[in-house]
């Protein structure tokens, strides 16, 4: 059974992410066709600086197309994709979004970007493809520090990696990039192609669609939501951000505080650093944490803590 089936009424949402030229486009076309041969209602978000021409008579009119350009969605356009969601949700409601972020974009920024607390109900947790380059990948170390580090956070963060353009590469390049990604604290499942070719693969698309099902015990980050049920104390808050471990990534969402009940923030932690933005409407209190690995039993037990304190 499919993801989909589990979870009625939410999107599954599989984010391609990899450096610039790695081959993403090209996957993402062949797994468009994948989905489609297997029935499924495919939505594509792209979120590209240049051009991507859908053969419409190739795909067909069912697979609609949201284009975020001129910026890149772990950043400006963060709020833009939750908007695009929404609208996806709600007019076309597909099975399946594949994102493809720019070549510059980090998975956890997008990840972040696609589990606002107002999407949690609409959206699966994303599984996220890295494509690379392979023979690009082994000569990272001629980029800058951050070009590098980019690269391999890439890497670091998929459920599975497409080594792409695999042709250019010797079998002991194959072997070493293997056992690079491999020793990753949670190896993603690795397909050495040409041209993101991923017929006669196994992964997509049911997979791909139920990558979060059978990966959320072992792999990867992850997200849970909590929702409190009034205002808390900004001091217990502060206290419970300063436990947390370096595997929490992101918390965000809405909360009130003690100490002016009618105010609702807009709350967000990153790298240790919370930041709080009064907000106009009166959202949910209902926060999304984004982490690796997460003790999610005792992470609510602390957030019960909070919420009934
Ligand atoms: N030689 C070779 N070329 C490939 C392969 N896969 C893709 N390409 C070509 O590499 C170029 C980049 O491929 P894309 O699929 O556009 O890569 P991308 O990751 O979407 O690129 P950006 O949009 O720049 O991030 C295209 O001209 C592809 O035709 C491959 O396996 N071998």
């Amino acid at each position: 059974m499919s993801q989909r089936n589990e979870n009625k009424n939410k999107m599954a949402v599989t984010i391609l992410t990899g450096f610039l030229g790695s081959g993403k486009t090209t996957l993402l076309q062949r797994l468009i066709l994948k989905a489609k041969d297997s029935g499924q209602k495919v939505a594509i978000i792209m979120n590209e600086f240049g051009s991507f021409d859908v053969d419409s008579k190739l795909l067909g009119d069912d697979v609609s197309t949201q284009s975020l350009l001129n910026g890149c969605i772990c950043c400006s356009l963060k709020d833009d994709i939750e908007v695009v969601l929404h609208n996806l949700y709600h007019k076309e409601n597909p099975d399946l979004v594949l994102i493809e972020a720019t070549g510059i974009a980090h998975p956890v920024e997008v990840v972040d970007a696609c589990q606002n607390p107002t999407l949690i109900d609409k959206v699966e947790m994303p599984s996220i493809i890295g494509v690379m380059d392979g023979k690009r990948y082994l000569e990272r170390t001629r980029y800058t520090k951050q070009t590098k580090h980019l690269m391999e956070e890439q890497m670091l963060y998929s459920h599975i990696v497409v080594i792409n353009k695999s042709d250019a590469l010797s079998a002991n390049e194959r072997e070493e990039l293997e056992q690079s990604l491999l020793s990753f604290k949670h190896p993603p499942k690795l397909h050495f192609t040409n041209y993101s070719n991923i017929d006669g693969i196994e992964i997509p698309v049911n997979e791909v669609l139920s990558i979060e099902g059978k990966h959320s015990h072992h792999h990867g980050i992850q997200s849970m939501n909590y929702t409190f049920s009034g205002p808390i104390d900004m001091q217990l808050l502060i206290q419970f951000l300063r436990q947390l471990p370096d595997s929490i990534l992101r918390i965000k969402g809405f909360l009130k505080f003690d100490e002016e009940p009618e105010q609702t923030y807009l709350f967000q932690y990153a790298f240790g650093v919370p930041q709080y933005e009064p907000e106009i409407m009166n959202m949910p209190l209902t926060i999304v944490i984004i982490g690796e690995e997460l003790d999610k039993a005792h992470l609510r037990n602390k957030l019960d803590m909070l919420n009934f304190s």
